[in-house]
């Protein structure tokens, strides 16, 4: 029986912000299977239970459940920060099966230092790159594989992640600017909501009436041009009347580099995946 969404059995390690955005995708899916979902998590159990209580997923806490939950999944999803990497990693690596698909969505951390980490080079890994918006099925992914990874397993993988948005394969070394602009990029765009918001505010707008209509904006912005298929450039020209509004608006924001200040931000953020990534491998190779 080939492995599917409803009966692979996956176990994260780490039950953060993206291990459960990732688990409120796949568990609010028609077919999708909580009880084959367990989590672990390093010295919260509450947290593990909190959980517990919102998706319907199973987790363990003692050592040899912890274990069971290992050696019994399908899919091992690592959902650690980048600093707890070596150890975490070094942790799984005895329990790790050959036939078991590795998923990291560990920013910056190579699946050549990952392999290094686990000590060998055989092992399935789906390096990944995902962002929050997974939990409510608009996730935007990024997937590379390693040459062990069978056909079946991309597949489960890349559905695992289509489930929750949509999965796009790359090459490994697209990563890092995948997460410059859809790992990090919500994060942009809840600030300028912020900003959107403080100036409705200021400007005599109830905070809820400035939240609103700043949703609202964002939410038909993005739809129009996924919709229309037109460019944004060219949507904003449309929006932007000659010496009106609009137009003395983005004047005030070319004062202060939005654009480049964007672009930028994009370009740090990626190079910042590739020094955390850096980082990593030295400490892995002094071991
Ligand atoms: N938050 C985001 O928007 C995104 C995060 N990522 C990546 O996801 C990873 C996790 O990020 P967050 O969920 O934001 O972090 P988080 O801090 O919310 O969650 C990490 C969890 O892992 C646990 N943990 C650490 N070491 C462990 C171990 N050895 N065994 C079991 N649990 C362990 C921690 O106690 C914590 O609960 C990071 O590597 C990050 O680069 C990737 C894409 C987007
Ligand atoms: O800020 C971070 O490092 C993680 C990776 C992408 C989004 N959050």
């Amino acid at each position: 029986m080939s492995i599917t969404l409803s009966n692979a059995a996956f176990t994260f390690v780490g039950a953060g912000s993206m291990a459960e955005a990732i688990v409120r995708g796949l568990t609010s899916l028609k077919d999708g299977n909580p009880e084959r979902i367990t989590m672990l998590n390093r010295q919260d159990a509450a947290r593990l239970h909190d959980l517990q209580q919102r998706y319907g997923i199973r987790y363990a806490v003692e050592a040899e459940a912890r274990n069971l939950a290992i050696a019994q999944a399908d899919v091992v999803i690592v959902a650690f920060k980048p600093k707890d990497a070596i150890e975490g990693l070094k942790a799984l690596s005895p329990q790790l099966k050959r036939n078991q698909l590795l998923v990291s969505v560990i920013a910056g951390l190579s699946a050549a230092t990952i392999e290094d980490i686990l000590g060998r080079s055989d092992q399935p890994i789906a390096r990944t790159m995902p962002n929050t918006s997974s939990s409510i099925g608009l996730g935007a992914t990024g997937i590379a594989f390693t040459a062990a990874v069978s056909a079946d397993q991309r597949e489960l993988a890349s559905a695992m992640f289509a489930s929750t948005g949509i999965a796009a394969v790359v090459e490994e070394a697209r990563l890092d600017i995948v997460t410059g602009v859809s790992g990090s990029g919500p994060a942009y765009i809840y600030y300028m909501m912020e900003a959107m918001i403080e100036g409705g505010i200021r400007g005599g707008l109830t905070p809820e009436a400035a939240r609103q209509l700043t949703v609202q904006t964002v939410l038909g912005a993005a739809k129009m041009v996924e919709l229309t298929g037109e460019e944004p450039a060219e949507l904003r020209r449309k929006v932007t009347s000659p010496n009106g509004t609009t137009q003395a608006a983005l004047e005030t924001l070319d004062r202060f580099d939005f654009a480049a200040g964007v672009t930028q931000a994009v370009l740090r953020a990626a190079e910042r995946a590739g020094e955390l990534g850096q980082a990593i491998s030295a400490q892995a190779a002094n071991r």
